[in-house]
């Protein structure tokens, strides 16, 4: 906020200040400058008073301004509904291609990772890799799918240079996986209209090849790296039931949680393991029903198709410009075309790549060269026993009786880090109750919270302080457990087991037991004598104060006297609870 502020304070001071540091040209004389310059400080006084009023009057235009495009969305979301179906593709965690031997490591030296048949050489054959199978079965069973025990791969054809073969083998007429869904919740970030839980329903899950990696060197040069090609990918195909773009990027943060909570991808959005197309189309709410249909579902709008977004933001602001678009056009009497459009980031319009090929058009065939996929029932019903805990269980267990964390701790635990960050802190709750078995339940639930503190916030603090990426390794699990363990002790202050956490962050190796007792830092309880004494020496520096909080109950001017007993007591001695008690004491004669 401040920096907003004074950015914009200084652009304000930029332009009135010009014509104080104004120098006529072809004004050779002293006296003219002077002249000149004290005209010009006359008017920057002049313009100082309307400077403030300049700010409040820009402040509030941006106010009006919001205000009236809160105004306008409301009106439009009441004339027209949007609706959203969204296709994730995933790359699989797999070490091989889909239908080749070639590894699948992106990190390796461009074009190195490529076998005969994922450049399309004559003659080479598909080899389907059946490791690929088991992170996309757990992605469809995480997704609630029913596997379907016969699935087939077929070709779709188009030429480009990223797909070498001129078609992408996937699976179209056939998938392997079909009718799931994804649950999102309030927490999980969906609009306020969509209330507390909506379902979006899955049509399929479908597997496909992945496509060269193509690098732009305008205007006229591009390079391809064919180490991505034929990476196994899954296609997750959404229904037609989503309406607002927050609950869309929603769905996308969920799935993607999904599918990094079951082993599916290793890597998110950020890191181009997951890639959005978005499916937008509007229809005017009370009158007759759109023309186009999908699966079943009729009565919908002309859909445009934005592809290949990579960022949750992304999801969300390139649907808003996109409705909006449409919203405009028809409103306008145009009519909207059935196309595929791009978004660039910090971006806030759409724009058109390319009118949308027919289904036709892809002249769909099944693939020759390779057999149907048939897959036991006995290998979906042991995948499905030894799926990791889903995000939402895992809410319900964080928030539940055993941790009793709040829904805003649960989350970030939950979702920082690709699951690290959670792994860490149920290593650093698990320490802390195996050090203290027979403590009752309400205590390990205080111990709990106190951990999710410090993983997220004290030790969240510092890694954004300090622009560290996650590691577990920077204070071991063990480490943190113990200096949680001393503070819920009272074995330290709260502000010394601060101090030992940075130490430790800096690099400081000693066991906290050590580092304490080296450093001097356990805390030597303060007698009662010694916090009274304390107490009488901060009332005596403010007496009429301490007769205002006699006199007219003013129990909050305690917290004054309370600051300076900490500041004035010996270091890492005062325990805030004990002063505040004896303050109490003394000033109001209560326990
Ligand atoms: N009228 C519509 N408005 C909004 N979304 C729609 C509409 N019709 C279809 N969709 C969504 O568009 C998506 C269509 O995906 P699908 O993979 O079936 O076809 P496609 O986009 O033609 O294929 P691809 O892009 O993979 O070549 C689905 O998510 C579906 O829910
Ligand atoms: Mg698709
Ligand atoms: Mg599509």
């Amino acid at each position: 906020m401040l920096r907003s502020w004074s950015k914009g304070a200084y652009s304000a001071l930029s332009r009135t200040s010009r014509p104080v540091s104004l120098h006529p040209r072809g004004v050779p004389s002293g006296a003219t400058r002077r002249s000149v310059q004290i005209q010009s400080a006359a008017s920057a006084a002049a313009d100082r008073v309307p400077l403030r009023k300049q700010l409040k009057q820009e402040a509030k235009a941006i106010r009006e301004q919001k205000r009236l495009r809160k105004e306008s969305e409301e009106a439009s979301r009441q004339a027209w509904e949007l609706t959203v179906g969204i296709e994730i593709h995933a790359q699989l965690d797999t070490e091989a291609k889909l239908f080749s031997r070639a590894p699948t490591s992106t990190s390796h030296v461009p074009n190195s990772n490529v076998a005969l048949f994922d450049l399309a050489f004559p003659g080479s054959q598909p080899e389907f890799q059946v490791a690929t199978l088991l992170p996309a079965l757990r992605a469809a069973l995480a997704l609630n799918c029913q596997v379907q025990t016969v699935s087939r791969f077929d070709r779709k054809h188009y030429f480009y240079q990223d797909q070498p073969a001129g078609y992408q083998i996937t699976q179209y007429y056939e998938p392997f996986a079909r009718h799931g869904f994804v649950d999102l919740y309030d927490y999980d970030g969906i609009a306020p209209e969509d209330g507390d839980h909506i379902r979006v329903d899955i049509k399929q899950v479908q597997l496909e090849q992945d496509t060269a990696k193509s690098q732009e060197y305008p205007p006229a040069s591009q390079l391809l790296d064919f180490n991505r090609v034929s990476h196994p990918l899954i296609e997750i195909i959404t229904m037609p039931q989503i309406h607002t773009p927050a609950t869309a990027a929603a769905c996308v943060r969920k799935l993607q949680a999904i599918l990094l909570s079951c082993g599916a991808v290793t890597t998110g959005m950020e890191l181009g393991g997951l890639r959005a197309d978005v499916n937008v189309s509007i229809r005017r709410r009370g009158e007759a029903p759109g023309q186009c249909q999908y699966d079943g579902v009729s009565g919908l709008g002309q859909r445009t198709e934005i592809k290949n977004l990579s960022s949750f933001k992304a999801v969300e602001d390139a649907i808003v410009a996109e409705k909006n678009r449409q919203i405009a056009v028809l409103e306008s009497g145009g009519v909207i075309e059935g196309e595929t459009r791009g978004w660039t980031i910090g971006s806030t319009e759409t724009r058109r790549l390319r009118g949308k090929e027919g289904a036709v058009d892809y002249r769909y065939m099944p693939d020759p060269d390779i057999p149907s996929l048939i897959l036991g029932e006995d290998l979906v019903s042991s995948l499905k026993t030894s799926l990791p805990t889903a995000p939402d269980s895992l809410v319900a267990q964080l928030t539940g009786p055993g941790f009793g964390l709040s829904i805003d701790d649960a989350k970030p635990l939950i979702e920082l880090d690709d699951g690290a960050r959670l792994e860490y802190y149920l290593d650093v709750v698990e320490t802390l109750r195996s050090q203290t078995p027979d403590r009752d339940p309400e205590a390990h639930v205080a111990l709990a919270r106190m951990a999710a503190n410090w993983v997220l916030h004290e030790l969240g603090g510092l890694l954004t302080k300090t622009d560290h990426s996650w590691s577990a390794q920077v204070v071991p699990a063990q480490a943190l457990a113990d200096l949680v363990q001393s503070l819920n002790e009272k074995r330290i202050t709260g502000s010394v087991a601060k101090q030992v956490l940075a130490a430790i962050f800096e690099g400081d190796s000693r066991p906290v037991s050590r580092l304490l007792e080296e450093e001097n830092l356990l805390l030597r309880p303060m007698s009662r004598e010694e916090y009274v004494a304390l107490a009488e020496e901060v009332l005596a520096q403010r007496p009429e104060m301490v007769e205002q909080i006699r006199r007219k109950n003013q129990l909050g001017k305690i917290g004054w006297f309370l600051g300076q007993m900490m500041r004035l007591g010996e270091k890492g001695r005062v325990e805030a609870s004990k002063a505040q008690e004896v303050l109490h004491e003394l000033i109001l004669g209560k326990q």
